[in-house]
């Protein structure tokens, strides 16, 4: 392994390893392959938490991952052009998301990201407020309803479920017949796999070795695709568009040319949408409960702040939470859901003094850069404050990027961001949260950061203090 900073691959092209030579090296290191199975953040070198590039084998690949803002900034926003997607991460999405704006590429991927991008504007989010808030507040409903001495909630669960209905609810919100319940067991059962997918991937194994999960995948990926195939064509031929998801999609035109998303494009972006969606937002959630449950001077803070934004209106005013904010940031900094973004090199580059050729795997460790010995005092300290302004205009931006950075930073930003302070918004005043015992859940990376085993916790209403 090699770790300095400025340090010069050599020049030759790297070609994808053979399957035989893969199979070998993972043969050699069956406990790497299934590390990465477990949790592919253990397999990381130690060197990413402390140095600005490094460059390591990775499973029999070649693989540079940088962790230093600079050059994060030169490779995410100035090198954009001459980066591609990754073999591991298409292949395990694909099947189930086809070509949409998370998985594709070059043309076809700046003509869907133009023509979804006004969906996602800030007034447009705002207008999902209620149905978010409808949603969170079903949760409410439903946790009062099980008195005060319940038994334990898993909150990964709990606000899984609640994200799902909210994007069910914002897309599709007047699908008739869409069997909800089993649309998000499809969707995990799909997710839950991928994890082997990228490992398989990663060993240069063929797209269609079996693997624990697989046939199961195919059937969820055949029941998604048509599912939400169908929603599309019952509502083109219904002829009304409507305010949600759907509807503004299928009225968006590209601003370069005027073309509508085709039906096939559309179903593509719904899954993509859901899929990005809704399991981010619930670990950033079920983390977010877990942290003010240990940090109850920042919960008194929080539900301080939540009341007084409810104080003048209706609901709470949520561009009024800027210290609910700063605390889901810091949520998003040690648990980022996205702890790893993938590229490939399409063309030789330089990252400061480092050449690197064509056909490279490039990573940056999301989760190492924001606990860098050198870019954080106290990395593994939860402390709020960190995202108080004068802290944040001090810092680098590209020290921090749970929703990435460039061209293909995160469409549904502001969604997530909206969604999370909605949803606390209605929760954090109506009950306390507790831990079940001493310690944290694990966090592990299969394609998202899982709280593993879930996220019990007691749930009590504050009204039966
Ligand atoms: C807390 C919640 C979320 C987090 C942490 C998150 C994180 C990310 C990150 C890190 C990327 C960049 C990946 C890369 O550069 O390779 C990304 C891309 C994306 N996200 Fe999110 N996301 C969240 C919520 C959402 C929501 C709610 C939606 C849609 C409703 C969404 C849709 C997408 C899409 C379509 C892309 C691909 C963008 C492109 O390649 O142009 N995400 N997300």
């Amino acid at each position: 392994m090699h770790s300095t900073p400025g340090s010069t691959f050599p020049l030759s092209t790297a070609a994808p390893p053979s399957f035989k030579a893969s199979m070998a090296e993972a043969a050699a290191f069956p406990r790497l392959v299934q590390t990465v199975v477990r949790n592919m953040i253990e397999a990381w070198p130690a060197e990413v938490y402390r140095e600005s590039l490094v460059e390591a084998r990775f499973l029999g690949r070649k693989t540079v991952f940088v962790s230093d803002p600079r050059l994060i900034h030169e490779l995410l926003v100035t090198r954009a052009a001459e980066l591609g997607r990754e073999e591991f991460l298409t292949r395990s999405l694909k099947p189930a998301l086809g070509e949409g704006i998370l998985t594709s590429d070059g043309e076809r991927w700046k003509a869907q990201r133009r023509t979804a991008a006004p969906v996602f504007r800030h007034d447009r989010v705002k207008e999902f407020v209620p149905a978010m808030t409808g949603a969170a507040a079903a949760t409410r409903a439903r946790w009062n309803a099980r008195g005060a001495e319940a038994a334990p909630l898993d909150l990964l669960d709990e606000m899984m479920r609640t994200t799902f209905d909210i994007i069910v609810a914002t897309m599709m919100s007047d699908e008739a017949g869409l069997d909800v319940g089993a649309f998000g067991r499809a969707m995990n059962a799909y997710l839950d796999q991928t994890r082997w997918k990228m490992a398989l991937t990663l060993v240069g194994a063929p797209a269609w070795m079996p693997h624990p999960g697989y046939f199961r995948a195919v059937a969820a990926a055949r029941y998604l695709r048509g599912t939400v195939a169908s929603a599309v064509e019952q509502r083109r031929l219904s002829g009304r568009t409507g305010t949600d998801l759907l509807g503004l999609m299928l009225q968006a035109r590209d601003p370069e040319g005027g073309a509508a998303m085709s039906d096939a494009s559309l179903t593509d972006n719904l899954l993509t949408f859901i899929a990005a969606g809704h399991e981010t937002t619930a670990i950033t959630l079920a983390w977010t409960l877990w942290l003010l449950a240990e940090h109850p001077e920042v919960e008194a803070r929080v539900v301080e702040e939540i009341r007084a934004a409810a104080r003048t209106g209706t609901g709470p005013d949520l561009e009024a939470l800027a210290y609910t904010r700063q605390v889901i940031m810091e949520v998003m900094r040690l648990y980022p859901p996205a702890p790893l973004l993938v590229r490939k090199t399409v063309a030789e580059i330089s990252l400061g003094a480092t050449r690197i050729p064509a056909g490279r795997s490039v990573h940056v460790p999301v989760y190492a850069l924001h606990r860098h010995a050198r870019l954080w005092s106290e990395p593994g300290r939860f402390d709020p404050d960190r995202f108080a302004p004068a802290a944040c205009a001090a810092r680098d931006r590209y020290a921090y990027m749970p929703f990435g950075a460039g061209p293909r930073i995160c469409i549904g930003m502001g969604f997530a961001m909206t969604e999370c302070l909605a949803i606390l918004a209605e929760l954090l005043p109506a009950f306390r949260f507790g831990r079940t015992g001493p310690g944290r859940p694990d966090a592990r990376f299969s394609v998202t950061l899982r709280p593993h085993g879930g996220m019990r916790m007691l749930v009590t209403p504050r009204r039966l203090h």
